[in-house]
């Protein structure tokens, strides 16, 4: 069934929250061991930062009795392992999750061109490409992000944090329990500002993929910029999404960076409070011990950046997630067009295509075919004509199954296409289009892609037969001569004739040309009809054309209008019924025929 207009979102409630839970699950069973590794890092750096703050005592105590000579050796000796284990330690954690990191990337931008490729075609005309680079780019590095922000978070600041408090509660209990009073307030506050986060997020995204759109149209656009002046009306849509961009990161920032007054300010009320409390000796106890206030106050200041990173944990983890989640909406996405699950392979013997009562409309619109039943003899040669709109390349989406018909069946000598794999059918076929789509890459590659396995003399002969051969020949390079981004090294005629090398190397059973002479100069559609000629032998042969010149030897030509067929048959069959056919004819012979008249 036809499932070309269903590509909702897949927002289900609470999709995001399961989302962490799915990256998390995808990261730790690829990289595993490298979070592990981390992981062991960020507690033997957590426990090294507690023991800091507790050796103060010992430091400060030493310091104020110097004379117990072994006493000042071991206590610098610890102070120096330490250090060295907690730096080994960071450069541990670093490494791991940097690799981790890495492979993340990498594995998330493999899956999602791995489900980008599955995707219909009805897909990328709905996704606008900028939106997709957005995704890919941005999303890979937010899902990368999330992981280790949750690692580093639950990991090495929950645990330093655990370990300060502990030193803190083990030097000054009553001091503790008043300093950390205090902490409550500062999530009150991290809870209002995730609101403002969320919404200024968004706002920033769509900012950004219009950035890359406006990139992206300038550089395919860039002629029709020029002729048409269009430069201030593009500086206009590029300000407008620059400014928006800037306008939202400085908000973003703003919300950051708000809750490090908040935090300095509490921080520094606390530790003031200490200070008092301690010279006033509220606890009644023990007198306490220089060494011990010091160990108190450095754990307690210590605390600060791990207990800030963990208050901010909420708002990075929100722009993090809406990344993240960017990308795995893409994948997520419904296929715009699927396999079935039982799929077999096509096989073909006499390479005969019938449409029966098909019927299509691309999403909810119109009909754009309605009730056709064509027929297409296997090695014969089948015309599609028909004013715009008709419907005719609609007939060829079809016949490669870029869309399923919403009612109807297309037949491949007899079987049903809804149920064969895409690779046995699409392998069956080759098309060369109105416009042709040349890899940045050499013409050699350009032509061997329609059969990657065909050696270089196969490739040329190819080439030969299109009447490509002479001008690649003449190129620098030869063969190796890249054709530039899309072809724009080559004329169109060049490029239409590189696509028909592809389709003689292919060797398909049914051959689609739509529109395939279009670029040609009359002395080139010459050579190219013979060669055209040439790769249709024997193949089932389907032909949109407009100019009725290259299709009037056709063993049967279906006249469309508006969806329907109109009338079939041979040229000169059609011509005597007077019908559409004759007046599409008269309409272009009859102008071929004025033109020829007028004086040069
Ligand atoms: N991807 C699409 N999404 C929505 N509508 C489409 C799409 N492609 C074609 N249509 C619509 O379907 C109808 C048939 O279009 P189709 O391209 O098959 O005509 P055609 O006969 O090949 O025209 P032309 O000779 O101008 O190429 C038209 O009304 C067109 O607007």
């Amino acid at each position: 069934m036809a499932e070309n207009s269903n590509v909702a979102p897949a927002s289900k409630p609470g999709w995001k929250d399961g989302m962490i839970f799915r990256l998390l699950k995808m990261g730790m069973k690829r990289q595993g061991k490298y979070y592990a590794l981390g992981v062991v890092a960020m507690i033997a750096v957590a426990s090294m930062s507690a023991l800091t703050a507790w050796s103060m005592q010992a430091i400060v105590d030493t310091m104020t009795d110097p004379g117990n000579r072994g006493r000042v050796a071991a206590v610098s000796l610890m102070v120096i392992a330490i250090f060295a284990i907690k730096g080994f330690a960071t450069y541990v954690q670093s490494v791991s999750m940097a690799r981790a990191g890495n492979g993340i990337v990498a594995q998330q931008q493999r899956r999602v061109y791995d489900r980008l490729l599955k995707q219909g075609v009805d897909f990328f005309n709905l996704t606008e490409s900028s939106d997709l680079l957005m995704r890919v780019t941005h999303g890979a590095n937010a899902a990368r992000g999330l992981i280790d922000l949750i690692v580093t978070s639950m990991v090495r600041d929950l645990l330093t944090l655990i370990g300060l408090v502990a030193v803190m509660f083990y030097q000054q209990p009553v001091l503790s329990i008043t300093s950390i009073i205090l902490a409550p307030l500062i999530f009150l506050g991290i809870r209002l500002i995730l609101g403002f986060v969320r919404a200024i997020m968004s706002q920033q995204m769509a900012g950004m993929a219009e950035i890359l759109k406006v990139l992206q149209e300038t550089s395919t656009g860039i002629r029709v910029i020029k002729i048409f002046s269009l430069e201030k009306v593009m500086n206009a849509r590029m300000e407008k999404a620059v400014g928006e961009v800037e306008k939202r990161a400085n908000s973003m920032v703003r919300l950051e960076a708000i809750t490090s007054p908040m935090m300095e300010t509490l921080s520094g009320m606390a530790i003031a409070g200490v200070v008092w409390l301690s010279a006033v000796n509220i606890t009644g106890g023990e007198p306490t011990t220089a060494g011990q206030l010091m160990s108190f106050v450095t754990a307690l200041l210590m605390a600060y950046e791990p207990a800030k990173r963990l208050s901010r944990m909420r708002v990075s983890l929100e722009g993090l997630k809406m990344g993240a989640s960017m990308l795995f909406e893409l994948v997520d996405r419904d296929l715009t067009i699927r396999e079935s699950r039982d799929a077999k392979a096509l096989k073909l013997t006499e390479g005969a295509v019938r449409f029966e009562d098909v019927s299509f409309a691309y999403g909810s619109g119109e009909k754009a075919v309605s009730g056709l039943n064509l027929e297409f003899e296997g090695g014969k040669t089948t015309a599609l004509v028909g004013e715009s709109g008709a419907g005719k390349s609609t007939i060829i989406n079809l016949l490669m199954r870029f869309y399923d018909p919403t009612s109807g069946r297309v037949l491949f000598d007899g079987t049903d296409i809804a149920g064969v794999t895409f690779d046995s059918l699409r392998s069956q076929m080759s098309f060369v289009g109105q416009d042709t789509f040349l890899f940045s890459s050499s013409v050699m590659e350009n032509i061997r892609c329609s059969r990657p396995e065909a050696s270089d003399e196969e490739v040329m002969e190819a080439a030969r037969a299109a009447h490509a051969h002479e001008f690649i020949e003449k190129m620098p390079q030869g063969y190796q001569t890249p054709v530039g981004e899309n072809g724009t090294f080559l004329s169109g005629g060049q490029r239409q004739r590189l696509a028909i090398a592809r389709a003689f190397l292919r060797r398909a059973r049914v051959l689609l040309l739509d529109e395939a002479t279009s670029a040609l100069d009359s002395v080139s559609e010459g050579f190219v009809k013979e060669g055209l000629a040439r790769v249709s032998e024997g193949a089932t042969t389907i032909v949109i054309a407009h100019r009725l010149s290259t299709i009037l030897e056709a063993d049967r030509i279906y006249v469309l209008g508006q969806g329907q067929v109109l009338e079939y048959g041979t040229a000169a069959e059609l011509l005597a019924r007077n019908g559409a056919f004759r007046r599409l004819y008269d309409q272009q012979f009859g102008g071929v025929e004025r033109a020829e008249r007028l004086p040069e």
